[in-house]
């Protein structure tokens, strides 16, 4: 029968928990150009530390702290030495091991788990070590017999699939009497050395799915899991029996499929992944909570990973992030969730089975499930070494004090809820500032352009002359493609941009939506300023109130220009804005918004406003509606 030893009972040393460590290693820029022009939005402040701007006010930066922090500069084998390494050996202890590169499309999780020929990643340099240890132990003469054998499947879109014999088929997870996880039919193939893992590895590697993104040539389209097994029997009585499962996964990279380019089939891969990662980040969550069912069943990925995140295993998660300003958002959400699964605490204990008649039989039944696939097995066969499956049981139960202890650490960093609602207030204050400001120079500049009607064309003439003798003026007029006087209060009327710059980090200021400047069609002037519309009760679905411009051609009467300005900024709200952001938009109200939000965290950002019918309970008869809404309480106010 199989026992579960707790580490501390074997080696009968203080209890011990191992919680989850998290690194987190920046790419270089890609292209360095772009990197003079634009500048890093995260930097490391120290080896373990690292701060990104704060998007809701650019003046801050938000500071992070990680088990380890790897700059641009690090190398693989710093990488391996320091995170990776140093877990192996529990493999030959019968516990489990798992390495995850976690983090957005194109930010280097493949070239931190595989790596190049001329610099190999965390599985290469993991996979020779194993085979390193288990020599160094058969060399010491110890009672053992050691087996390593390994699988390799891939997770696409929500299906398993066997890389090692590639097929279509979809391969179920089970899970045993005793919660251990199995894939029936998945091949097991031993390994002799190093050199069998290449021959075997290369080839199934190229079997995995990957296509080109506008983002990435190369991007993973599944979760890759490689599952190297050390089985060590023992050889004289009572033949105890202990496996050590090392699971090395690289994960598809969570994507936006604004910048992604995604469409079709590609649309469809990309909603897999996002949903299993967010199912993910569900998990993660449940499991700092310590309260709650953990939802491992509601992606493959995730019931996969069951021994791997709040289980038994020693795990790294290997955060990868890319330093340019186009992935800040995805950036600002890897570090968050890095920094939630940081509070993760596995117990890690030992699989260990004595050899009875009992455990002869179950280990033949396993065995019976991907036998056939395996000849090379026969060489081991030789040492009677019967395969016991080394999945753990039941995930120990999180220790609440150390939960605790650990939530108020995450508190600390992630600042108090106080501090959190006194910044947004500042934010609304600020905002409400603004409007209020730019209201008064419009008021200011309509009163001077009537002013400017009545003064007689001679002297028009001269103002204009000012205006045009003006490098700057020039360019102006000829941008509007208004007539003069028009545009002439239009330059003037346009709001001072925003400073979105903060040195040295730099970072987009994301905007909610506000009265701009606007530039109305000359005929349309008059008749929006007679119109009354009604005011929308804020964050209410005031879908009764409806702008008296027909439906259809409402556009048509304004200005293409001030139709981009205004589509661009609520599609801002809608990829950016936090809840309250956007229940500031017309006809959104909380259910809505959560929904915007949901929507986001699965599929990534909005390509266009349009994407927004997408959303369950938003028909294109009330997509126009809120369009409308919204663009023209853009002007109108
Ligand atoms: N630390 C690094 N040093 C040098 N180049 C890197 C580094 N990390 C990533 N790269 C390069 O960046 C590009 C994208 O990396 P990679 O393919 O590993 O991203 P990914 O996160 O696995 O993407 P996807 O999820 O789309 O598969 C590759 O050309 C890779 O060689």
């Amino acid at each position: 029968m199989a026992q579960c030893v707790a580490v501390s009972d074997v080696a009968g040393g203080s209890k011990r928990t191992s919680r989850v460590r998290v690194a987190v290693r920046l790419r270089p820029y890609m292209e360095k150009q772009d990197e003079k022009v634009a500048g890093a939005c995260v930097r490391g402040l120290g080896p373990k530390s690292l701060e990104i701007i704060n998007w809701r006010n650019s003046t801050e930066t938000l500071q992070y702290q990680f088990d380890v922090f790897y700059g641009e500069q690090t190398t693989q084998q710093e990488v391996f030495l320091t995170s990776v390494k140093p877990i192996l050996p529990h493999l030959l202890n019968g516990q489990n091991a798992c390495v995850f590169a976690y983090g957005p499309t194109g930010a280097g999780k493949t070239h931190t788990m595989l790596g190049t020929q001329e610099e190999p990643g965390v599985i290469p340099r993991a996979v020779r070590e194993v085979f390193r240890l288990v020599r160094v132990q058969e060399k010491e003469g110890d009672d053992w017999d050691y087996t390593i054998d390994m699988s390799y499947l891939e997770i696409y879109n929500e299906k398993v699939l066997d890389l090692l014999s590639p097929s279509t088929q979809d391969l179920h997870i089970r899970e045993d009497k005793d919660r251990n996880i199995l894939i029936p039919g998945l091949t097991h193939t031993s390994l002799s050395s190093f050199l069998d893992f290449h021959t075997h590895f290369i080839p199934a590697s190229l079997n995995r799915t990957t296509a080109s993104t506008k983002l990435n040539q190369r991007s993973s389209r599944s979760h890759a899991i490689l599952l190297i097994k050390v089985q060590k029997s023992q050889r004289i009585r009572p033949h105890r029996q202990q496996t050590g499962k090392l699971y090395l996964v690289d994960l598809a990279g969570s994507e936006d499929n604004r910048r992604t380019g995604n469409q079709g089939l590609r649309l469809k891969e990309s909603g897999a992944i996002n949903l299993s990662l967010f199912t993910l980040s569900k998990v993660v969550d449940s499991l700092n909570s310590g309260v709650g069912r953990v939802p491992y069943r509601d992606s493959k990925l995730t019931r996969l990973l069951q021994d791997s995140l709040g289980g038994s295993a020693h795990s790294i998660m290997i955060t990868n992030i890319a330093p340019e300003q186009k992935y800040y958002f995805d950036t600002f959400t890897a570090l968050n969730f890095a920094a939630k699964s940081k509070l993760i605490v596995n117990k890690p204990f030992v699989r260990e089975t004595v050899s009875s008649t009992e455990s002869g039989k179950r280990a033949r039944q396993e065995q019976g499930y991907d036998a056939a696939t395996e000849p090379q097995k026969k060489r081991f066969k030789e040492r009677q070494c019967k395969e016991q499956e080394g999945n753990p049981g039941p995930h120990s139960p999180v220790r609440s004090s150390v939960l605790s202890r650990l939530l108020a650490l995450e508190k600390l960093m992630m600042g108090s809820p106080e501090r959190e609602r006194l910044n947004l207030l500042k934010t609304v204050a600020q905002s409400r500032e603004e409007i209020q400001k730019l209201k008064e120079k419009q008021v200011e500049l309509e009163k001077k352009a009537q002013v400017y009607n009545t003064i007689p064309v001679k002297q028009k003439e001269q103002d204009q002359d000012i205006v045009m003798d003006t490098k700057k003026g020039m360019e102006i007029l000829k941008d509007t493609g208004l007539p003069p006087l028009h545009r002439k209060q239009s330059a003037a009327a346009k709001p001072k941009r925003q400073q979105a710059v903060v040195m040295p980090l730099q970072v987009s200021q994301v905007q909610t939506i506000q009265p701009c400047a606007v530039v109305f069609k000359p005929s349309l002037c008059p008749s929006l300023k007679q119109k009354q519309y009604p005011e929308v009760v804020d964050g209410k679905e005031n879908l009764g109130k409806e702008f008296s411009l027909p439906d259809t051609d409402w556009e048509s009467h304004l200005d293409t220009s001030v139709l981009e300005k205004s589509r661009e900024k609520i599609l801002q709200v809608l990829n950016s804005g936090t809840l309250k952001d956007l229940k500031t938009l017309q006809l959104i109200g909380d259910k809505k918004a959560k929904l915007i939000l949901g929507w986001r965290e699965v599929h990534g950002q909005f390509t266009q406003v349009e994407d927004l019918q997408k959303i369950e309970g938003i028909s294109v008869k009330r997509f126009s509606s809120f369009i409308k809404a919204n663009i023209l309480s853009t002007i109108v106010k």
